[in-house]
This record gives structure tokens, C-alpha cells and sequence, in this order.
């Protein structure tokens, strides 16, 4: 099976003079607050945004950043967000001891405490981009939002939890909404691919979304499924210590459109978003990826490239693939160093 990426969705446009810059983010920073038993137990830079522009950042990937923040932002970024100086930043706590299921679905519980504006079409440049990626965590992405999106970007990969999210009116908690009632149904056919977690997928239905563009659903230690028109296969993961799951949806599909960007399949790609989003679970808050890690992981990609353009018949043989980024994987060794607060059972040995 190929699974390359489907080709663009553009819009008729006149001919370009000025080269596409590479990749559009669009979602909120947000404050993440880690209660556990009642206590907090770590507060970070949180948002979609965040944690895949550290993975596009540290891959070399240039990007571009449209988020709003309230006058209490607390933290240095290397986009600069818009600041809203009447509005407050949002922020999620997120409970790790309510609603764990027993089955590892819900690792924990969601409540959007505060929420700063939402991104308009006006927020976002005009120039064209090569990929857009739709990201929002509080509902701050509108359907015009990614209809400019869609008219500006090649190919947009677009985030569930940035379509499918309602917030209770009394305590914010999280709920989702099924896609086709979202009210963002009617642009889908314009996407390239669209991300779910196992649960988040439960509100869409996979078969018929999977006719209109590429589905890629995660399955936390159990790596990833993609789907598309009628090809499907499961990607593997890396083995990880779990410490944290924040981010790990956000830290995978930053290293899926880095395999994109790189030219790779979609199951490479998916590959590279397994490796980021393993190494994410090892850490409370934004990974900081190991350089040595990052240079081998370029090398791979590189010879992985030159590979699959001599021979076709490697294409699909993603497991050559693993087996090499596997020892890259393991040169960032930092997780011993994090506090253990947050596992929640799930995790591998390695
Ligand atoms: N415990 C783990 N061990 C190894 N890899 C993991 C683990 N948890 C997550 N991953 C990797 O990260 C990817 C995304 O994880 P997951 O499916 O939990 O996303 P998510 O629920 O959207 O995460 P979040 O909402 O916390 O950002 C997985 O497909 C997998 O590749
Ligand atoms: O920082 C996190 C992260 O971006 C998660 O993916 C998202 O589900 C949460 O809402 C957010 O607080």
C-alpha cells in the first residue's frame, strides 16, 4: 500500500510568483493546569500549537504561527502570539484522577476554565503555504477560519479536537459534538487529512470520512491507524516510559507533516509522528528534544528518501524504517530525570 498524500486541494489561483512559505499553524497557546488528587501538580505552555511548532522547530521546519493570548500570557515563545489585552489567556485544567475508565480510553478529565478570542479569516496572512494545519483546543477555530485555510494551504491537516469540542456552560468541562453536526461538515471534502485519538473518533464516522480525505486515528501506546479511500494499515509505535500524555496527539501530527513536508509516504510520516509523540509522553509540558536524537532522525529521513527513490518496491517496507529511527529514538534518555507524577498505568518498558 502507498498511502501517499493526496494531492492538493487548491482552489483555482493565478500563477505564483512568490514561493509557498512551508507551513501555517493556527490555534491557541493555551495555560495547562495538572491536577492530580485534588492538588496541582505542574502548570505549562499548553495548546495544539505549542507543542507542533517545538516539533517543526527543532525538525527545521519553517512555520508560521497565528494564536491569540490574553494580557496574562505567561510564557516566552518563539512565535509571538496576537495579544488581547481585554481577554485572558485560555486555560485547561486537566484532572488526571476522574473518569479513568479502567480500559485506558479516558486518561483524564478536561475543563476549559477560560477562553481567549477566537481566530478570525483576518488573523491569518494572506500568502500562500504549502501546508496548513488547523489546531485549535477551545473552540477557537471557526468554520470561515478554515475556509481561508483551505483557499490559502496546498493541503490542511486538521485536528478533530478543533471541530468536534463543546464546553459545558457551568465548569467548562469538555464534551464533543459529532462531526457531522459540528458545523464544519461541509468543508471536510476540502482537507487533506484529518486527526482523531481513538476516543475522538468515536464522533466521526471513519468510512465515509475516509472517502473525502486521510484519516489518521491514534491509539496512545498502540501507535496509529491511518485510512484512506479503501487502503487502511496500522503504523507501530516506539516504546516509551508514559509521564504525562498531554500533547502527544499535538507532538504526532507536528512529526507526520514534517514527514510530509520531507517528501516522505503517509505511513513514514506517521511514523515520524509515532517517534514525537512517544518521546512527548515522557515529559510534563513541551519535550525538549535531544540534538543528538534530532540530527540522527534528519539522517534517517534523508537516507530513507534516497532509498525509497531508487527502488519503489521499498515504499512500503515502513518497518526498515522503524528499525532504524528505533536506536535514534533511544539516544534521548532525559526521561529518567522527570517526576512521575502522572502515569496512569499505561505505559511500556522499554
Ligand atoms: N504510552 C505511549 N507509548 C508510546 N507511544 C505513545 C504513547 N502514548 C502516545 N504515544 C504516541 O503518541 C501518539 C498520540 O497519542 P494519543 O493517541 O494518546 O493522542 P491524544 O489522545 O490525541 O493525545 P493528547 O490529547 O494527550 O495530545 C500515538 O499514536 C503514539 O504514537
Ligand atoms: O495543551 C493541551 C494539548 O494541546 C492537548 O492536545 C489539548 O487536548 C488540550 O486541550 C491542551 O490543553
Amino acid at each position: 500500500m502507498t498511502l501517499n498524500p493526496p494531492p492538493s486541494q487548491q482552489t483555482p489561483h493565478s500563477p505564483r510568483r512568490i514561493p509557498n512559505r512551508r507551513v501555517l499553524i493556527v490555534g491557541n497557546y493555551c495555560h495547562d493546569v495538572l491536577i492530580q488528587n485534588g492538588s496541582v501538580v505542574a502548570e505549562t505552555l499548553g495548546g495544539a500549537a505549542s507543542f507542533i511548532s517545538n516539533v517543526l522547530d527543532s525538525s527545521s521546519v519553517s512555520c508560521e504561527l497565528v494564536s491569540k493570548v490574553g494580557h496574562d500570557f505567561r510564557y516566552e515563545v518563539t512565535h509571538s502570539p496576537i495579544v488581547v489585552p481585554e481577554k485572558e489567556t485560555t486555560v485547561f485544567e486537566a484532572y488526571f484522577d476522574l473518569g479513568i475508565d479502567g480500559i485506558g480510553h479516558a486518561d483524564r478529565v478536561l475543563k476549559r476554565v477560560s477562553a481567549c478570542d477566537p481566530i478570525l479569516p483576518s488573523d491569518i496572512p494572506d500568502s500562500r503555504f504549502d501546508f496548513g494545519m488547523a489546531v485549535g483546543v477551545g473552540g477557537e477555530i471557526l468554520p470561515e477560519t478554515l475556509e481561508k485555510m483551505v483557499e490559502i494551504c496546498d493541503v490542511v491537516a486538521v485536528d478533530i479536537q478543533a471541530l468536534i469540542r463543546d464546553f459545558d456552560p457551568v465548569d467548562g468541562a469538555v464534551k464533543l459534538v459529532d462531526l457531522k453536526e459540528s458545523g464544519f461538515f461541509h468543508i471536510l471534502h476540502r482537507i487533506g487529512f484529518l486527526k482523531a485519538s481513538s476516543d475522538e473518533a468515536l464522533f466521526m464516522d471513519v468510512e465515509q470520512m475516509k472517502q473525502l480525505c486521510c484519516v489518521v486515528v491514534t491509539n496512545g501506546e498502540k501507535g496509529c491507524r491511518i485510512y484512506h479511500k479503501d487502503d487502511e494499515m496500522t503504523v507501530p509505535p516506539f516504546l516509551a516510559k508514559q509521564v504525562d500524555p498531554t500533547g502527544a496527539g499535538d507532538s504526532f501530527l507536528g512529526g507526520l507533516v514534517v514527514g510530509l513536508v520531507e517528501g516522505l509516504t503517509v505511513p513514514d510520516a506517521a511514523l515520524l509522528g509515532n517517534l514525537f509523540g512517544s518521546i512527548t509522553v515522557e515529559h510534563i509540558g513541551q519535550p525538549k528534544f535531544d540534538l543528538m536524537m534530532l540530527q540522527r532522525v534528519k539522517d534517517e529521513v534523508q537516507k530513507r528518501k534516497k532509498q525509497c527513490n531508487l527502488s519503489s518496491s521499498h515504499n512500503n517496507d515502513y518497518n526498515e524504517f522503524h528499525e532504524r529511527l528505533s536506536p535514534a529514538r533511544f539516544s534521548c534518555v532525559d526521561s529518567q530525570l522527570q517526576p512521575k507524577l502522572l502515569v496512569n498505568g499505561h505505559s511500556c518498558d522499554r
